[in-house]
Order: C-alpha cells, then sequence, then structure tokens
C-alpha cells in the first residue's frame, strides 16, 4: 500500500532534491524531460514499478536496458544516477530507485508544463529483472488498437487510461526507425506532414535510423494537449499514435482531450497514479538499492 508520505519523517528533502537535479538535467536538455517519463513507463510495464529497469547487465543477470524497446532508445540512466546520489546524501539507505524514477517523472511533467499530482511512495527495488519481460509488456509502434488495448489491460489500466496516458507523446523525440514504415505506406496520414518526415528519415532501412523526429509535430517540448489535437489532423507520428483516432473505438476519447485540455490533464494524472500502483514491491520484500544499476 503506496502512499504520498512515505519519506515524510525518514526524508524530508526528498522532494526538494529530486526536483532540483531533474531541473537542471532539463535545463541542459529539454528532451531530457520526456525521457524520464518514458523510464517510468517502461520500468511500471515490466514486472510492476520496481525499478527493474535501472540494472545493468551483468555475467549472472540479463536486465532490461537491452530488450528491443529499450535498446539505442531508453535514456537518462545518468540522470537517475545523479538524483539517486543527491537522495543518498541527504538521507542514506532509505529512498528507493523505484520511488525516484515516479518522482522524476511526476517532475519533467510539471517542468515541462503539464499537470502537478502528489506521488504515491513505498515501493522497494526488484533484486531482479526480465529482458523476456520487456520485450512482451512493452507495446512496439506497430502495434494496432487492439494490441494497444490488450496489452495495457494485462496490467490493469483501462482503454481511457491508454488514450490518456498515451498523450505522454506531446514531449520527446522518436527515431525514423519507429515511424518509417508509416510515413511512406501508410494512408491515414496527412501528406504534406508525412514529406516534412521523409525529408530527413530516408526510405531505405539501416540509413538515417537513429535520425531523430519530433512526436508532437507542434509543441515537442511543452506537455500540452497538443498531441490528440495532432491526432484528428492524421498527424500523429506512429503507427500506434495513429490508431487511436482512426475510426475505432477511442476517436470519441481523442476527440475530448483535444477539445478540453483540462480533461486531458485530469484523466493524465489519474492514469499515471494508476500505472505507478502497478505491483509494487512493499514491506520486506525487495531491497532499497545504493546504486540503482546493481542489487546490493
Ligand atoms: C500506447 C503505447 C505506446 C507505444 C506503442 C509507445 C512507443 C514509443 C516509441 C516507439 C517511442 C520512440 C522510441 C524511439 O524511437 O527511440 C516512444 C517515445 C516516447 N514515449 Fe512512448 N509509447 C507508448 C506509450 C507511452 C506512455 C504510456 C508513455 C508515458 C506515460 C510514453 C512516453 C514516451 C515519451 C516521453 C517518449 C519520448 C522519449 C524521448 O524523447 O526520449 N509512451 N514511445
Ligand atoms: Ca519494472
Ligand atoms: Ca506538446
Amino acid at each position: 500500500q503506496l502512499s504520498t508520505g512515505f519519506y515524510s519523517s525518514s526524508c524530508p528533502k526528498l522532494f526538494s532534491t529530486v526536483k532540483s537535479t531533474v531541473q537542471s538535467a532539463i535545463s541542459k536538455e529539454t528532451r531530457m524531460g520526456a525521457s524520464l517519463l518514458r523510464l517510468f513507463f517502461h520500468d511500471c510495464f515490466v514486472n510492476g514499478c520496481d525499478g527493474s529497469i535501472l540494472l545493468d547487465d551483468t555475467s549472472s543477470l540479463r536486465g532490461e536496458k537491452n530488450a528491443v524497446p529499450n535498446r539505442n532508445s531508453a535514456r537518462g540512466f545518468n540522470v537517475i544516477d545523479d538524483v539517486k546520489s543527491a537522495v543518498e546524501n541527504v538521507c542514506p539507505g532509505v529512498v528507493s530507485c523505484a520511488d525516484i524514477l515516479a518522482i522524476a517523472a511526476r517532475d519533467s511533467v510539471v517542468t515541462l508544463g503539464g499537470p502537478n499530482w502528489d506521488v504515491k511512495l513505498g515501493r522497494r527495488d526488484a533484486r531482479t529483472a526480465s529482458q523476456s519481460a520487456a520485450n512482451n509488456g512493452i507495446p512496439p509502434p506497430t502495434s494496432n488498437l487492439n494490441q494497444l488495448i490488450s496489452t495495457f489491460s494485462n496490467v490493469g489500466l483501462s482503454t481511457r487510461d491508454m488514450v490518456a496516458l498515451a498523450g505522454a507523446h506531446t514531449i520527446g523525440q522518436a527515431r525514423c526507425t519507429s515511424f518509417r514504415a508509416r510515413i511512406y505506406n501508410e494512408t491515414n496520414i496527412d501528406p504534406s506532414f508525412a514529406r516534412t518526415r521523409q525529408s530527413n528519415c530516408p526510405r531505405t532501412n539501416g540509413t538515417g535510423d537513429n535520425n531523430l523526429a519530433p512526436l508532437d509535430v507542434q509543441t515537442s517540448t511543452v506537455f500540452d494537449n497538443n498531441y490528440h489535437k495532432n491526432l484528428l489532423q492524421n498527424r500523429g507520428l506512429l503507427h500506434s499514435d495513429q490508431q487511436l483516432f482512426n475510426g475505432g473505438s477511442t476517436d470519441s476519447i481523442v476527440r475530448t482531450y483535444s477539445n478540453n485540455p483540462s480533461n486531458f490533464q485530469s484523466d493524465f494524472v489519474a492514469a499515471m497514479i494508476k500505472m505507478g500502483d502497478i505491483k509494487p514491491l512493499t514491506g520486506s520484500k525487495g531491497e532499497i538499492r545504493k546504486n540503482c544499476r546493481r542489487l546490493n
């Protein structure tokens, strides 16, 4: 059972310490806010929010960093290390890496202009990780709507939660390899938007694979509802993005969020809290890692 006051006596400086480290990382590179938010998602969807994504590979542990959705893509691990050492300086051995990820994700959203919320805490860190669970549990950008709905429902999140959480793509970047097939082969895409994206993402597999484009064509460094607005104009970057507005059951939710930013914000917050509640380790399970990259 997580609670917002979990560290109020054991680490009163926790929130200010995390926030200042996250803010300084974002001021050096705006994209870092997006990268930290995504790390929390990729942690929670793989055996719950237990810091498993932060573990480095060793000879005896195959971690999640090299799973397909993360390899050459998940980033921000050094910033989490910086936050963890700042927190260890004020309250050694008290705060889990899993909780640090949850707070860093919230602070990233707030710093980029999104809604604020109280983060529930008390998660402990896993002593295991699973590359195969990461490959199976994190949805790929080729997913269709039914696949997206079932991946989220597998972790207890509703279709509405899914459409709200996908609004995280209002910030951050994707690699050419994640959207190439869409911009060259699909028809439910705005033609001028497709041409713009084609200019920095060559058609041939293996060329320019890591070239980046913003997930939100309008405001990729601001947490707003332009992601959902773009979908109404067939300007979703990923195949999976445009699936949310493609004549199916989620069209009406996308329309609601486009017309009503405060409804998007409140649903996003509720869904982030729900995602943060996925299978936490509590009590005497797991451990409080000293270094987020390895077991104690
Ligand atoms: C709905 C299913 C989802 C799919 C299929 C998906 C897929 C992707 C893909 C393919 C990328 C680009 C990765 C790359 O090319 O390197 C990406 C980026 C991103 N995703 Fe998602 N995602 C989904 C949901 C979410 C959720 C729920 C969140 C957070 C709440 C999220 C946050 C982000 C962020 C912030 C980025 C940009 C990261 C950066 O710039 O470093 N995504 N996502
Ligand atoms: Ca995890
Ligand atoms: Ca935006």
